[in-house]
């Protein structure tokens, strides 16, 4: 008993440090509110929806956040994914959003990191190499000033890889993706969040008991609001145990990477633009398997080799932006937060922070339309 009562405070503590850090902190007193309880309804409970509704939630505490969703961990894309801080490029997305997105996401999952939740959260810091069999076909990432040490391989690292030529050498941050979807939905519950169990037909379907919605269906999104630019890129990875890795090594082609973790380690992988197809390819596996050892041969002693796959919800930009559905007189703001393709745990923080700020965007907005209204 004693040291449960110590957990927990000490989680309080951490809880409360996180809120204040410097990294973690935005605008909480933008909005001013006067309406009594805004009632905002976040749809999703992957990734982007479980970070948008803790950010909403502490950055905006007078209102009340619900996710609602039809799948939550561990049947989620989020759940499939490597969880590694790499970012990749959305060509629709200006390069400077993108890397302040990142910048924002790198330093508040240091802070967490760099505190005593870093266990339950899942999240650890990881060294390793990304290897190019030309240097021609290595650029400098726009990122490699956010990551920690990133630096050109030396000779000797790459005598590991004798069909590579060049790689590039750097530490970053990987999550262990359930553990933080289950810590995220922690913290929102302890915030006063709610989560329901429904799929959404129809965004309309939540007007009467909600005053805005906030959109994070991922790949749910082309059916959800007929949005036809997001489209499917099928992933098929595995989820091995091999705990004496610790670096992971990451082919330039994005095709082949091995990322450890704090519970396993994660082998890719396929990139398969337009398939829907989630059942496991065993021809893939073995593939996928073969490459890896053939980059890391102490993989052969894998054990628990468990088989994962994803669509990854790609588009040419994310979507985070307000809209205003009208029918009739109704009218209802939604802010969309989707599309994040290959990149979801590299911006999630970013997108979130961004997202919170247009939700009070809208709060104010329909205050003013009720002072209006009063008059
Ligand atoms: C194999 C693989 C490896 C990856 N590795 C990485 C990586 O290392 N680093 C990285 O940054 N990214 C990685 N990604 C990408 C990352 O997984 C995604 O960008 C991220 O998970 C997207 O999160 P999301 O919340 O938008 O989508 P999801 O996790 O799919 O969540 C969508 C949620 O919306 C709900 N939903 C959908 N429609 C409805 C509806 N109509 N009604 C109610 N609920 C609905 C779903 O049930 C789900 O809960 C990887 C992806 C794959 C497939
Ligand atoms: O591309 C990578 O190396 C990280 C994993 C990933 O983002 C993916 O497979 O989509």
């Amino acid at each position: 008993m004693f040291w449960t009562i110590g957990w927990q405070s000490s989680t309080r503590n951490t809880i409360q440090y996180l809120r204040n850090h410097p990294a973690l902190k935005f605008h909480q007193n933008w909005c001013g509110l006067s309406m009594s309880k805004p009632r905002i309804a976040v749809i999703g409970a992957g990734l982007i929806g479980l970070s948008a509704a803790v950010c909403i939630s502490e950055t905006i505490p007078t209102c009340s956040v619900t996710i609602i969703s039809d799948e939550f961990t561990p049947n989620t894309t989020s759940d499939v994914a490597a969880g590694m801080l790499i970012p990749h490029t959305y060509p629709g997305t200006p390069i400077y959003q993108q890397k302040q997105w990142f910048k924002e996401t790198f330093d508040y999952l240091f802070a967490i990191n760099n505190s005593s939740e870093a266990p339950s959260a899942g999240i650890s810091l990881v060294s390793g190499w990304q290897i190019f069999k030309t240097s021609s076909s290595a650029e400098l990432p726009f990122w490699s000033d956010i990551v920690l040490g990133f630096r050109a391989m030396t000779e000797m690292e790459l005598k590991k890889f004798p069909q590579y030529r060049f790689g590039q050498a750097f530490t970053t941050l990987k999550c262990d993706c359930p553990s933080y979807l289950l810590w995220l939905e922690k913290r929102l519950k302890g915030n006063g969040g709610e989560v329901h169990a429904k799929r959404i037909a129809n965004l309309w379907d939540l007007q009467n008991n909600y005053d805005i919605v906030v959109n994070c269906t991922g790949i749910g999104s082309r059916q959800l609001i007929g949005d036809l630019k997001i489209y499917p890129v099928r992933g098929q990875v595995l989820k091995v145990h091999a705990p004496w890795l610790n670096h992971f090594i990451r082919d330039g082609d994005g095709l082949s990477y091995i990322y450890p973790g704090i519970h396993n380690v994660t082998l890719g992988g396929t990139r398969e633009k337009g398939s829907w197809n989630l059942s496991p390819d065993p021809n893939i596996s073995k593939d996928i398997f073969d490459k890896c050892c053939a980059l890391e041969p102490s993989l052969q002693k894998a054990q628990d080799i468990k088989v994962r796959v994803g669509l990854r919800p790609s588009r040419l930009a994310v979507r985070l932006q307000k809209e205003i559905l009208v029918q009739g007189e109704k009218k209802l703001p939604v802010v969309h937060n989707y599309g994040h393709g290959s990149g979801g745990f590299s911006m999630h923080w970013g997108t979130a922070k961004e997202a919170a700020r247009l939700v009070g965007e809208c709060i104010a907005t329909l205050q003013d339309s009720l002072s209006k209204a009063k008059l």
